[in-house]
């Protein structure tokens, strides 16, 4: 699923595989009798009762059996025995088939909501539970500063920022229409501060095993720069005026020299990695640019990627690009998204994600919608451009 975008896969079932690969090396008609076996573990997941004593459903199915010689009362019996009950692992209940998936190692089956942190969606791809694997533990960063420089590649790590007496709004009384250009973050003026922050974000970036990059990138086999063409966008792309270009200038290089953006990285049990604001964060502040490996959308169809951004909607679905940060991401990545069915949800949200045309090239940018108080959780609407990403089960 991506966000701004559709999604795959939800409401399907995984499908019980958990013998496949001890069984690489049967004979073709053993084979061809496990297949029929699957085929009906599988329908009776789906609930598709046979209405006939023949196994599975289809005709396909009934004729493999016999082709066989295959009992067919035993097939019949360890599906109906193991499955029928099927019951959340969970919270025990049996209801809500559509949302419950089985881990293809032992086939306990979990509603995605009774998942911690939540499932957004059926998985595409394998999935195994907690049990089956071990769940990533959090791997702390060091906080030592010569480590996280190193980390992010800070060129040159020039300590807490020289703080500049800001002009203030005078706030007087004529009524003036609200300034909505873009503004630089205002990093904390605490050395120790900042590199807790850094630290937070390496720990989060170390424990999902995604390497730090504050940039697009272009790797060989994904799309090239050359076909991130804002031109090519359906109704146009919003043009960065020259003001807000400076502010990003500005931004990304605060960033690359360590006054980093005042936002902490933390865990919930729900929601998995969050971020939250540290010091206020000002309306219009441009909070972080999402970043990660650019692609089509078509190569990553069936990606399991539950952080995938939309880049460019082209007329030309072929042409379509996402930004994936499943290697290589920034903070953007872990920031939440609002419940977009639920009043509530949507009062959370503080950011927006709007795409630019920079130069010649579409970039996203997180940017705050109103003043942002410390320790606020940061929130946007992944269901900003398409309005697929399942989030009725969001928090
Ligand atoms: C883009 S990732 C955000 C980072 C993620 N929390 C992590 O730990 O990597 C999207 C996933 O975060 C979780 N998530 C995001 N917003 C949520 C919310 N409001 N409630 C519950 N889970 C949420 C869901 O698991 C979702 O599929």
């Amino acid at each position: 699923m991506r966000m701004g975008a559709d999604c795959g896969g939800s409401g399907r079932k995984r499908r019980a595989s958990s013998s496949r690969n001890q069984d690489q090396n049967r004979s073709p008609q053993i084979e061809e009798q496990v297949v029929v076996r699957r085929k009906t573990r599988y329908s009776t997941l789906l609930g598709l009762q046979c209405g006939h004593g023949t196994v599975g459903g289809t005709a396909d199915e009934a004729l493999t059996v016999r082709d066989f010689n295959i009992d067919a009362k035993n097939l019949l019996e360890e599906p109906v025995d193991k499955y029928a009950e099927l019951r959340c692992e969970s919270c025990g209940r049996d209801d809500n088939d559509a949302e419950m998936i089985l881990c293809d190692r032992c086939d306990a089956g979990f509603h995605i909501y009774c998942l911690r942190p939540i499932v957004a969606s059926v998985p595409a791809e394998d999935w195994f539970c907690s049990s089956c694997t071990a769940p990533p533990k959090i791997r702390e960063f060091p906080k030592v500063q010569t480590k996280i420089v190193d980390f992010f590649r800070i060129e040159k790590f020039l300590g807490v920022p020289e703080t500049k007496k800001r002009r203030r709004h005078s706030g007087g009384l004529t009524v003036s229409k609200r300034s909505r250009k873009l503004v630089v973050h205002t990093p904390s003026n605490d050395q120790d501060r900042l590199l807790e922050q850094m630290r937070s974000l390496a720990t989060a970036l170390t424990t999902v095993n995604i390497a730090y990059s504050d940039d697009l990138t272009y790797p060989p086999g994904c799309a090239t720069r050359e076909c991130n063409r804002p031109s090519l966008e359906i109704g146009g792309m919003q043009e960065m005026s020259k003001d807000d270009k400076a502010a990003f200038d500005l931004s990304k290089r605060m960033w690359k020299e360590g006054h980093v953006a005042p936002l902490v990285v933390k865990h919930d049990s729900r929601e998995g990695f969050v971020v939250e604001a540290d010091s206020p964060i000002k309306d219009m502040t441009i909070v972080a640019e999402y970043t990660g490996d650019v692609d089509y959308m078509k190569n990553r169809k069936h990606d399991g990627g539950n952080s995938i951004m939309g880049l460019l909607f082209t007329a030309d679905p072929s042409k379509e690009l996402v930004i994936c940060p499943d290697k290589r991401g920034n903070i953007a990545r872990f920031i939440s998204g609002i419940n977009n069915h639920t009043r509530e949800g949507k009062r959370k949200q503080n950011l927006r994600c709007v795409r630019y045309n920079v130069d010649g090239e579409a970039r996203a940018l997180l940017i705050a919608i109103r003043d942002i108080p410390k320790g606020e959780r940061l929130y946007y609407d992944y269901n900003a451009y398409l309005s697929d990403y399942p989030t009725k089960h969001f928090v």
